[in-house]
């Protein structure tokens, strides 16, 4: 058990070195498991430097760093998955935007819903299955058992069926088991408050077997509650006879003011390695308005000035991805189906200058204007892996996505009169040259896939991005997204409610997430509060440890 800014990372990369080194069994392997793809890189990038600085070189024998999920989709459902699933290829991911899922659909009772949207819990050993996008219905388990089977048997699996064809594999494949405990006798899972019943089912199997695991992580940061994880295997794992449970509580990153608000939010007591600095540094709040969140985020850069932090190193977070969008001041939504994709390729390239996401909402829209056959292109593409073909597809996607003047049009164009058509002509010409430079099949109708639906007259971006208005400097985040990271400064904005529940502590999934929040700041955290509410609330700040930023400080 960890508390926040405890080195985590290095103890974990450590302790993998350290378990690989003692164990008896050439053809063993260690696993060190997370829950992201940036701690998955930060663990391989802090191995490797340790490897080449104890003279062993950049060598990975008999080790495996991975996220979870990646873990058992390499190991047990992609070489495996077949058996079980009934298909003639190996499972790949779909994301659930590929147009041949249209006719993959599970009946609810009352109406068909997209197999890829359901939800499989397991409790007890029972799978349960849900659907809907707001209020969850439950599903018949034959019902959706036949759905998955007719998804699986064409090779498809969604990030959420996963962890049911895996449990489903180990179970009615006992050899596969067998190989799984043989080749990781030892299993190391960071972040461990975040595992949820599905892989804790999966992690029992592979526990009875005979693996052993270690498993390190903090219970205040279990943010991912709607997803089943609620910190319970951690709590619980360490009075397991035979399990020894070791305690990190000194915190490495942030300023003691800054732990001062953390230690009071988690009911801890953690020790802080770090001195006050000489500039402007701690736990501060400031009133916004959410009309005037340009002005919130200038106070924030002013704040920023006097600790002396660069601009570019400040990071805004939300509870939300749409808070987070709102406050990253991005489009409101043009565009139906395919257009979308690439009208939200659009902002993402001109307004919030991410190209990454571009790319990707670019790729779902191209996707959408081939043959159904061509639908595992988008997973085909993310792989760190990719055949030679799939590099030179993806290469041409990035051309087109990067040059306005002859790709992916302008977001200063009239949507409907001049951004249109452009686009109509030239994606159209783009995947008929894609299809024969790289042997792919058109879907048919792009017209119809590409008609002018929700589009006004005006341009993709807002107003005040045309007017010059000073470019977005400061990275807009979700908490989720930032989890695992060290952040000079933060600034959270919370509403009412958020800013409640983080007062209130970290029993609740919006209090830790606050907490979160909180203890990514290294020196400096500015919670952002509601200005109709400041005053019911600022007793209680200033008692949690929370500073007014003085006239001075602006
Ligand atoms: N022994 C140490 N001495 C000095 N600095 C350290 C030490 N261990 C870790 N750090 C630094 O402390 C910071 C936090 O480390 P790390 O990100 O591993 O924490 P963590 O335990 O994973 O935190 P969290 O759970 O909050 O994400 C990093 O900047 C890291 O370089």
């Amino acid at each position: 058990m960890a508390c926040a800014g405890s080195g985590k990372t290095k103890t974990a990369v450590h302790r993998l070195i350290e378990m690989r080194r003692l164990l008896d069994d050439a053809h063993g392997m260690v696993a060190l498991l997370s829950f992201s793809n940036v701690a998955v890189e930060t663990f391989k990038k802090d191995y490797y430097a340790l490897m080449q600085g104890s003279g062993a070189g950049r060598r990975s024998f008999g080790i495996e760093i991975d996220t979870v999920d990646g873990f058992i989709t390499t190991n047990v459902l992609r070489p495996h998955g077949h058996r079980t699933m009934g298909c003639n290829r190996a499972p790949y991911l779909v994301e659930g935007r590929e147009p041949f899922l249209k006719s993959f659909t599970v009946y609810d009772g009352e109406r068909n819903n997209p197999t890829t949207d359901i939800r499989i819990t397991v409790d007890a050993g029972v799978f349960n299955f849900q659907v809907g996008s707001r209020s969850l219905k439950t599903v018949v388990p034959s019902e959706a058992r036949r759905a998955l089977q007719k998804l699986g048997s064409h090779g498809a699996y969604t990030h959420g069926s996963a962890r049911y064809w895996v449990l489903r594999i180990l179970k009615e494949q006992p050899f596969v088991l067998r190989a799984l405990v043989r080749r990781y006798p030892h299993i190391l899972v960071d972040e461990a408050q975040d595992i949820g019943a599905e892989h804790q089912a999966i992690l029992e199997l592979m526990i009875a077997a005979g693996t052993k695991l270690s498993l390190i992580g903090d219970s205040h940061q279990g943010i991912y509650e709607f997803a089943h994880a609620n910190g319970a295997f951690l709590a619980e794992y360490g009075t397991r006879p035979g399990v020894t449970s070791q305690q990190l509580n000194i915190n490495y990153r942030s300023v003691p003011a800054i732990l001062k608000v953390a230690n009071i939010l988690s009911g801890r007591n953690d020790g802080a390695h770090r001195q006050d600095k000489g500039t402007l540094s701690g736990a501060f709040y400031v009133p916004f308005q959410k009309t005037e969140k340009e002005k919130t985020l200038a106070v924030f850069r002013s704040l920023l000035n006097v600790a002396k932090i660069d601009e570019k190193h400040g990071v805004v977070l939300c509870r939300s991805a749409d808070w987070a969008l709102d406050w990253s001041g991005a489009g409101d939504g043009q565009g139906q189906g395919i257009v979308r994709s690439f009208a939200e390729a659009t902002i993402c390239r001109d307004k919030l200058h991410n190209m990454a996401d571009a790319f990707a909402h670019a790729s779902a829209g191209v996707v959408g204007l081939l043959a159904d056959k061509h639908g595992d292109l988008i997973s085909r593409l993310a792989k760190s892996r990719m055949e030679p073909q799939d590099v030179k597809i993806k290469r041409a996607i990035w051309t087109f996505v990067k040059d306005p003047a002859t790709g992916l049009p302008s977001g200063t164009l009239l949507a409907d009169k001049e951004w249109h058509p452009s686009l109509s002509t030239r994606a159209k010409a783009f995947v008929q040259k894609l299809a024969a430079d790289h042997g792919l099949t058109v879907a048919d109708n792009l017209g119809q896939r590409l008609a002018k639906k929700a589009l006004e007259n005006r341009p993709l971006l807002k107003l005040p991005d045309l007017a010059g208005a000073q470019p977005v400097k400061f990275r807009i985040s979700t908490v989720h997204k930032a989890k695992g990271e060290s952040l000079e400064a933060v600034m959270y904005v919370a509403s009412k409610e958020h800013l409640r529940q983080l007062l209130d502590g970290t029993a609740t999934e919006v209090g830790r997430i606050g907490y979160v929040a909180v203890t990514r700041a290294k020196d400096l955290f500015v919670l952002a509060v509601p200005k109709s509410c400041l005053a019911e609330f600022e007793p209680e700040l200033i008692a949690k440890g929370f500073q007014k930023p003085g006239i001075a400080d602006y």
